[in-house]
């Protein structure tokens, strides 16, 4: 949906929204998953209300409320709403940003989800961690379960998974002493998958770990992609491979040079709204955009609200809904009105 502003001809903004959700588990929630139940206080309850349903009807709330009031931006407002983000976005953004319908429309800034905020504060996202999908495969001497053979792929798989979890645990330990201030500070890694093995009795051939890593964009991916190597390199017959590589890792800079920036800031300091900015912990659709070298704010309007994306029972407030909007409708009033450049 495209609202066309005054000067066309200007770079214009992107208001990103996916339209998938994650599966539910049903019998773990209160009501029905999609059955958006409005609860006496106001909670609306229902897969998609933080991620991201609410932030897709807002975009368009917001917009109808701008028109119907009689103003007019100068830039033009594209509302997106594209598939697959939660599957990785490779059929959906990532294929997007590559072609020729993405680059007419010109694009100069995006905004995109964010995550709720606990507390009276709202948090945006001006990066997010590169996330690797890495298979570690180890082969070793094969045998029979009731001897003691030697270089098994199983303890030599073993011995690199240490050296993963060791910088694991150094990398919990900066976030738990408060050296790094958010989880999106410092790089997560964990073992996700395991496979190895035929029968009881049979030592096997191969055997293999999967780890899905989270790189913060201050890391350099080159010397890290090296470490890996000297971790899986210590043992024979261990390497490792990409199931999932994110690379040229761009943030948007918050700085005074960033007009797309201080809009949005000017905008929600006029609200009195407390803003937070972060490192995004996960991998959102901001990414390939900002691959692009658009900058991309993530920013769903959710205080005073766990953050339940993904989990049993997400909800989200009709009051902290509805004020969304109208933080939209300032935000898009002052990022719709930046200046040529
Ligand atoms: C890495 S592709 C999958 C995308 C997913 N996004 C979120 C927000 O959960 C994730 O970070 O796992
Ligand atoms: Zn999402
Ligand atoms: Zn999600």
């Amino acid at each position: 949906m495209s609202w066309i502003g005054t000067s066309p001809e200007l770079p214009s903004i992107m208001l990103n929204a996916h339209t998938d959700v994650v599966p539910v588990f049903e019998e773990f929630w209160t009501h029905g998953p999609f059955d958006a139940t409005k609860l006496e206080n106001g909670d609306i309850i229902g897969r998609g209300t933080q991620d991201m349903k609410c932030v897709a009807i807002q975009y368009i709330e917001a917009v109808r409320n701008l028109i119907a009031q009689g103003v007019r931006l100068a830039r033009t407002l594209h509302l997106t709403f594209v598939p697959d983000e939660e599957i990785g976005g490779h059929s959906g953004m990532e294929l997007f940003v590559d072609h020729e319908r993405f680059k007419a429309l010109n694009i100069g800034f995006a905004l995109d989800e964010g995550l709720a905020n606990e507390t009276d504060a709202f948090t945006v996202y001006y990066g997010e961690r590169a996330p690797w999908w890495v298979r570690v495969k180890a082969v070793g001497r094969p045998g029979h379960g009731s001897r003691f053979v030697e270089n098994t792929a199983t303890e030599k798989l073993m011995r690199v998974i240490e050296k993963f979890l060791a910088f694991r645990q150094q990398q919990k330990s900066l976030l738990e002493s408060g050296e790094a201030k958010t989880l999106g500070d410092v790089t997560t890694l964990n073992l996700t998958m395991l496979e190895g093995g035929v029968q009881f009795n049979i030592v096997p051939a191969e055997a293999s770990a999967g780890f899905d890593i989270r790189i913060p964009p201050t890391v350099d991916l080159v010397e890290f992609e090296k470490q890996l190597g000297v971790w899986t390199s210590s043992e024979e017959g261990v390497t490792f491979e990409f199931v999932s590589k994110f690379e040229n890792n761009q943030m948007t800079v918050l700085d005074d040079n960033n007009v797309w920036w201080k809009a949005f800031k000017t905008a929600c300091d006029a609200q009195a709204l407390t803003l937070v900015t972060e490192i995004f912990p996960a991998a959102t659709d901001s990414r390939y955009i900002r691959q692009k070298s658009i900058p991309a704010l993530g920013f769903s309007p959710i205080n005073n609200t766990p953050i339940l994306l993904h989990d049993h029972n997400e909800f989200l407030n009709e009051a902290v809904f509805v004020r969304g909007v109208t933080v939209y409708e300032h935000v898009l009033k002052s990022i719709g009105n930046v200046p040529p450049q």
